[in-house]
């Protein structure tokens, strides 16, 4: 039987980096996601082998059954209905294992991935021979969250194949996880989280999670209802840089100017909720529709410049917000910023010739402009009895 699983990447509209620091967030998901699949092999297949196969990257690992085994004498493969963390110790042999891999150089970022991959599965299976393949629409390290996408995926997928779950296997569509389920696989995805970026706040896992716009403030999600058409045009510089060090550079910050760091959270906070009560209250006409949006914006550009503040923009973000308000259109970067994405709101009623020019001005820059739908569904699972 093979599983396979589908989590969603996701925006910030408001409130990164201030999010790990207890400030409230906005974030949506979006459609595109990172695939899972997994199987364990059944007779007469025998091999002894754990696969880890990176579709998108032609990359594939492997780790003797017997090797995993020597590396963790003391295995517990049952599934903890509460996830504890990985320790340091336990960290350490997981690094071990992954160096075995002679990830190539180009791609060492990929390390934290598998290492993440590698302590969910042994956490929950154990040493248990499996082939699991993974596939991803969302780029790398570009703000739109596929670490939590990765993390999400496996989890749900891992779990969907242990007894912690109890799930109808002759379902061949895409269905969704119970609440208990999906509590549990957050859980275990913010643990997976914490491999990859060090000091996550678990806004991403939970909006891959559940899907949705969501408010989110220190591990509490609220679900926010709208009947706004909320259009963002997502622009990729291609710079790609590593969520991990920049949120450890926004920490720093802090230790060196806490009171100042203190208020620009303060600040982050306000903006966040105002946005949140804006998107949520009832729209009636476009009028409403064209104030509302001119809100939103302005509210995206005070974000903007309080991630200035903390020091995780670049020069590829300037350009892009350059561009964009010669277009008188509002702009910010999304997820850890150093590189990465831009989000800039398109207003209802603007022309598509508008846009179809400033998605052809900032390609010139060499950036990759595209629309995605946001706010829908989160993690889905489906089931092939056969293969
Ligand atoms: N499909 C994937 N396969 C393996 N690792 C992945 C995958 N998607 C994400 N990762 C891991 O997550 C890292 C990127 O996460 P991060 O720096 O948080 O950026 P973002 O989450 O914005 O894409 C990658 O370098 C890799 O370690
Ligand atoms: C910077 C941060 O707020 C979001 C990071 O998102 P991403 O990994 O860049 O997609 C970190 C976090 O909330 O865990
Ligand atoms: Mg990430």
């Amino acid at each position: 039987m093979e599983v396979r699983t589908r989590a969603p990447g996701k925006i910030i509209l408001t409130g990164e980096h201030a999010v790990v620091h207890g400030s409230t967030a906005v974030a949506a998901s979006i459609d595109l996601y990172t695939y899972v699949s997994l199987r364990f092999p059944t007779p007469p297949d025998n091999a002894e082998t754990l696969r880890l196969q990176l579709k998108d990257m032609s990359l594939e690992f492997s780790w003797p059954v017997a090797r995993i085994k020597e590396a963790f004498p003391n295995l517990d493969a049952q599934v903890p209905m509460s996830p504890s963390s990985c320790s340091l110790e336990t960290l350490k042999t997981v690094a071990s294992l992954v160096d075995e891999q002679n990830i190539p150089e180009a791609k060492n970022g990929l390390a934290g991935g598998v290492s993440a991959f590698l302590w969910l599965y042994t956490s929950i299976h154990g040493s248990k021979p499996a082939k699991a393949v993974v596939n991803s629409e969302l780029p790398l390290g570009s703000g739109l969250g596929s670490s939590a996408a990765f993390c999400v995926a496996v989890s749900s997928a891992l779990l969907a194949m242990s007894d912690a779950v109890s799930m109808d296997f002759r379902h061949q569509d895409w269905q969704i996880f119970g609440e208990c389920e999906l509590e549990l696989l957050n859980k275990w995805a913010f643990e997976g989280e914490k491999i990859i970026h060090g000091k996550p706040s678990g806004i991403d896992n939970t909006v891959s999670t559940y899907g949705n716009m969501i408010k989110f403030r220190s591990g509490d999600l609220t679900c926010l209802k709208t009947n706004m058409p909320i259009k963002m045009l997502i622009t990729n510089t291609k710079v790609r840089r590593n969520t991990k060090a920049l949120v450890a550079s926004v920490s720093e910050r802090i230790m060196r100017h806490p009171t100042a760091m203190a208020s620009v959270f303060t600040a982050v906070d306000s903006i966040s909720n105002e946005l949140a009560t804006i998107i949520q209250s009832p729209v009636s006409d476009d009028l409403a529709i064209t104030e509302k949006e001119e809100k939103l914006g302005v509210l995206m550009e005070m974000n903007q410049g309080l991630l200035q503040c903390m020091g995780v923009s670049h020069a590829s973000i300037e350009t892009v917000l350059r561009t964009t308000l010669k277009y008188k259109l509002s702009s910010k970067l999304t997820g850890a910023g150093g590189g990465g994405c831009v989000l800039t709101l398109l207003p209802t009623l603007l022309s598509g010739t508008v846009v179809d020019q400033l998605m052809a001005e900032l390609e010139t820059c060499g950036f990759q402009c595209f629309v995605a739908g946001i706010g829908g569904k989160g993690v889905e699972v489906s089931f092939n009895v056969t293969s």
